[in-house]
């Protein structure tokens, strides 16, 4: 299916497969994706896994995804990574019962789902925040920096204005891939 040189749990694409059918049937009456099909589903899920390819996750125990959606990555993280726990925010109803409904379906011991927005909540500190598609670099900090230790991975998925959103920023590094960029920022400053 797809090249990974990131050692997936044994279950994660028989739950994938779960996942995708359960996601399509519930987009045709929802619509919360604008993957239709099989194989734009498949992309996201490709996209949203691949940067475990080039993170360092020892020590990583507790995750938040802000503005999950349909599951993009943060569904997907929690899946390549059963020993995390990842609480996701998603504050729209029908994306949030759907995220309620996979996780259910998978039977996913290590997921919450938030129905608020992340900066409406009681924060608590983690190892890891990613966000895929929410709102810019700054403003993610923003939004998160209570959720933030000088230990915090933060892991966000842009596009081609990267660098115009992090200048001025410490400690970034940019990986990309065709028309995507992962930025990963460690050490960040909240101040
Ligand atoms: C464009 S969608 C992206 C969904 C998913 N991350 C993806 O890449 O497919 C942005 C999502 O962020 C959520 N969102 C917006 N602001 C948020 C906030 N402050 N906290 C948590 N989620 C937020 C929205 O409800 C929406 O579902």
């Amino acid at each position: 299916m797809m090249n990974t040189h990131y050692d997936l749990p044994q279950s994660f694409w028989s739950n994938v497969e779960i996942l995708i059918e359960l996601l399509l049937k519930y987009n045709l009456t929802h619509n919360i994706s604008g993957a239709k099909t099989k194989e734009a589903v498949l992309k996201n899920i490709d996209d949203s896994i691949y940067p475990l390819q080039f993170l360092h996750l020892n020590e990583l125990k507790h995750a938040i995804d802000i503005g999950t959606g349909a599951g993009f990555p943060g569904l997907l993280l929690a899946l390549a990574l059963p020993q995390v726990h990842f609480t996701l925010f998603e504050p729209i109803a029908k994306k949030s019962a759907f995220l309620h409904l996979a996780k259910t379906t998978l039977e996913l011991k290590n997921v919450d789902i938030v129905t608020h927005r992340v900066e409406k909540v009681s924060p608590f500190k983690v190892e890891l925040i990613s966000s895929r598609a929410v709102t810019n670099t700054k403003m993610l900090i923003k939004l998160c920096k209570d959720f933030i230790t000088p230990d915090t991975t933060l892991l966000f998925y842009k596009g081609e204005l990267v660098e115009e959103e992090i200048k001025g920023l410490q400690n970034c590094q940019v990986y990309q891939r065709d028309k995507r960029y992962y930025l990963v920022m460690k050490d960040v400053d909240v101040a």
